[in-house]
């Protein structure tokens, strides 16, 4: 496929369209009373409590009380080195914080191994995405399918039902790789993937475990800007399908256009929280992390060739990869031109670190 791609995507699960619009006029508050840092909401799906996290001396994580609403597409920001891609390491358990307790869905996760949160229905992509180069694309559906509930069982027990099971998995990744336009990559390497494609492949490899809650670190980061709008209606589709959305973002207007609920770190701590109106009314919030192009709509076609356009005036902006798209060049020039820590190239992979 190219990265020409701006259909609307079709539903993953075939649920019906019926059943996907009540998800997307449920205008009822989000919050059960007050807005602010750490407020309650009517239907939490994630609560976290005293989440701490210190690296030597530095306090990376340090969130007092957190809840994610439920059906619901929260967009966490902040500059870099708030503490957005640690807390997300913790609550999924792909690191182990000092002190906390969170619940998903009612169920404790504190010391819960990072493929059982998957398995319990909380996923997450990566910022530097973490599909399996030297596998093909099936390939790589097939290990998100895997980690199902039961299957080693299964498999162990009953040859005839992992058969099944087998041909379910693939049926499932097949529909998948359609809806995300990655059905005619299936045989080719990951490897051979645009950063977009790789971008799609580790969304759509996260939903074969049919998710209760996705978790997004910087889906849109290194997207070129024609699969840009096709991600945004993706991250909208898995709400309409009834899945709850936490994404991690830079961009203030991304976020504007796809959120209902935005929570604002910085040091570690959650510091506002409330619908994108209003927090991006907020002074402080735009001061410090709009930047100087937050007027410009990035959600739409007219938005990001104003800012093409801008920016190709400006000696400062760096000259993007093919990949790399405005978003990231823009994000580069709000960090004041130099490479983002995690970029290809700074030799910074902290999902590794
Ligand atoms: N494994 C680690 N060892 C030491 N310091 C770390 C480690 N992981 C994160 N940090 C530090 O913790 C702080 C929070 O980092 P984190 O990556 O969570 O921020 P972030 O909000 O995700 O930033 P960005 O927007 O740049 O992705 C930073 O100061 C970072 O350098």
């Amino acid at each position: 496929m190219t990265d020409n791609n701006t259909a609307v995507p079709a539903p993953v699960s075939g649920a019906p369209e019926h059943a996907a619009s009540e998800f997307m006029t449920d205008t009822r508050p989000i919050a059960a009373g007050d807005t602010g840092p750490g407020c309650k909401k009517r239907d939490p799906i994630l609560i976290a409590k005293n989440v701490t996290r210190t690296f030597g001396g530095l306090k990376a994580v340090d969130v007092e009380y957190l809840e994610v609403p439920r059906h619901k597409i929260t967009a966490l920001i902040g500059p870099n080195g708030a503490g957005k891609t640690t807390l997300f390491n913790l609550l999924t358990g792909f690191d182990v914080p000092q002190s906390g307790e969170w619940k998903f869905d009612d169920h404790s996760l504190a010391g819960v191994p990072s493929h059982k949160v998957a398995r319990m229905g909380m996923v997450r992509t990566f910022q530097l995405t973490k599909v399996m180069g030297k596998l093909t694309v099936m390939e790589n559906m097939r290990l998100g399918g895997d980690s199902q509930p039961g299957e080693r069982l299964s498999k162990a027990l009953f040859k005839g039902m992992w058969s099944s099971r087998e041909k379910e998995i693939t049926r499932q990744a097949d529909g998948l790789l359609e809806k995300f336009k990655l059905d005619t990559k299936k045989d080719d390497y990951a490897a051979s993937l645009s950063g977009g494609q790789r971008k799609l492949l580790e969304m759509a490899r996260a939903l074969m475990v049919r998710p209760k809650l996705v978790m997004l670190d910087e889906p849109m980061a290194g997207v070129n800007p024609a699969l840009t709008q096709s991600l945004l209606d993706h991250v909208k589709n898995l709400k309409a399908e009834g899945m709850t959305v936490l994404f991690v973002e830079h961009d203030m207007q991304m976020v504007r256009h796809i959120a209902d609920w935005v929570v604002v770190m910085a040091e570690g701590k959650i510091v506002a929280e409330g619908p994108p109106q209003d927090v991006m009314k907020d002074q402080a919030v735009i001061d410090a992390y709009l930047g100087a192009h937050h007027d410009v709509d990035l959600g739409d076609a007219e938005g990001i060739e104003a800012l093409e356009e801008q920016l190709s005036h400006d000696q400062e902006s760096v000259v993007g990869t093919e990949d790399e798209g405005v978003i990231g060049r823009h994000i580069t020039e709000l960090d004041g031109g130099t490479e983002r820590p995690g970029e290809p190239g700074s030799g910074d992979s902290k999902e590794q670190r």
